[in-house]
Formats: C-alpha cells, sequence, structure tokens
C-alpha cells in the first residue's frame, strides 16, 4: 500500500464517478416509478454498500425506510469463503414489508442467495435486489436481480465501497489494483 495518493495503487479505472452516476440517476427513475406507494425497506449489506445506498437513495423521489444487515463472506482476502456470518442483523420486521436489498456487488452470489432465502423466511411482502456490480462469469449460483448498474469482468475491483483489506473503499470511482498491491 503507497503512502502517497489513494490514485497511485489503481492499475485501471473501470467505471469512472460519472458513469456510476449517470447509472445511478437511471436506476432510481426505475425505483421510483416501480416503488410507487408501496411501504418500502432498503436493506443496506454492510460494509461494501453503503455509498451504493447513500447515493441511490437520495436520487429516490419515494418515501423509503432504511435498515442495515453485516454480513461477511470474504474476510480479507479476495475470494468468497462460501460460509456467510452474520456480523450485525436487521431491526426492522419484515412482515408485510416489501424489501429492496441494496449491495455493492454481485461476485459468486454466494452471499445474496444466502441472505434473500434468509430475508424471504421472515415474512415480508416481497424481496428484490439492486446491485451496483455484477460479475456475470463469476456466478457459482444464479441471483434474481431486479437492478443491475453494470456488469463487469472477472477482475478483484476496488473503490466506491469495496474493498481489499479493508482499504480502497473511498475511492470515487471502480478500479483494478496493480499486482503489487497484493503482493504486501
Ligand atoms: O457474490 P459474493 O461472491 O458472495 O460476493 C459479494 C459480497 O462480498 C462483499 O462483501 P464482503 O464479505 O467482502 O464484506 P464487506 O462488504 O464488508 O467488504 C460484497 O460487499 C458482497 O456482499
Ligand atoms: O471484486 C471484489 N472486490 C472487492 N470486494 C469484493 N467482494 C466480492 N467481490 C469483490
Ligand atoms: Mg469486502
Amino acid at each position: 500500500m503507497s503512502n502517497g495518493s489513494l490514485d497511485n495503487d489503481i492499475e485501471h479505472v473501470l467505471l469512472s464517478t460519472d458513469q456510476i452516476n449517470a447509472r445511478l440517476d437511471e436506476i432510481a427513475a426505475d425505483i421510483s416509478r416501480d416503488y410507487a406507494d408501496k411501504d418500502v425497506l432498503v436493506v443496506g449489506v454492510l460494509k461494501g454498500a453503503v455509498m451504493v445506498v447513500a447515493d441511490l437513495t437520495r436520487r429516490l423521489t419515494i418515501p423509503v425506510s432504511m435498515d442495515w444487515m453485516a454480513v461477511s463472506s470474504y474476510g480479507s482476502g479476495t475470494k468468497s469463503s462460501g460460509v456467510v456470518r452474520i456480523l450485525k442483523d436487521l431491526d426492522a420486521d419484515l412482515h408485510g414489508r416489501h424489501v429492496l436489498v441494496v449491495e455493492d456487488i454481485i461476485d459468486s452470489g454466494l452471499t445474496l442467495s444466502w441472505l434473500v432465502a434468509n430475508l424471504r423466511s421472515r415474512g415480508p411482502e416481497s424481496v428484490e435486489i439492486a446491485t451496483m456490480l455484477r460479475k456475470p462469469d463469476a456466478a457459482k449460483v444464479e441471483v434474481d436481480v431486479r437492478y443491475v448498474g453494470f456488469d463487469i469482468p472477472n477482475e478483484f475491483v476496488v473503490g466506491y465501497g469495496l474493498d481489499y483489506a479493508e482499504q480502497y473503499r473511498n475511492l470515487p470511482y471502480v478500479g483494478t489494483l496493480k499486482p503489487e498491491v497484493y503482493g504486501g
């Protein structure tokens, strides 16, 4: 990890801040239309989804509640362990609610397939998913996603909430890391 600018460790930029913002405008318009007159609970999945939830919900023109869940399947590495742990559960009761799960990325799909099954067992009216990024070539399980920001290649990415060893979440764009960063 460099001591200089945050940008120094980035190999190439996959999605610029402008691209992310333009896509957020479109998805927020879709969600505002689809959920008009519904009692929506936005569930943000900590920690990666913090940026997406903040930027997406501010663009919605409908009232929503927000709640947070923390699950982790990656630890500090770059591969999903497939074992999902609940680190923090929701405060809200899901009975009769329209739940919109917001994620930063669907990679193997293991986290969300597990999470959606878990949330469905709590009696919600509906459960849908919005994700900023998806890696179609990395899918180990199919997850039915209603709103997708961008499909990206099967490379490890950082920024816009996504971390490597808890760093780079605050990059305002999405990029790949230089190989020497993983070298330690
Ligand atoms: O589709 P998958 O292969 O399951 O990967 C996606 C999940 O992995 C990341 O979370 P992580 O466990 O790294 O926690 P974090 O959000 O705190 O970084 C990401 O935020 C998703 O929740
Ligand atoms: O590509 C990724 N980058 C960071 N965190 C992740 N969690 C799943 N996939 C990724
Ligand atoms: Mg992570």
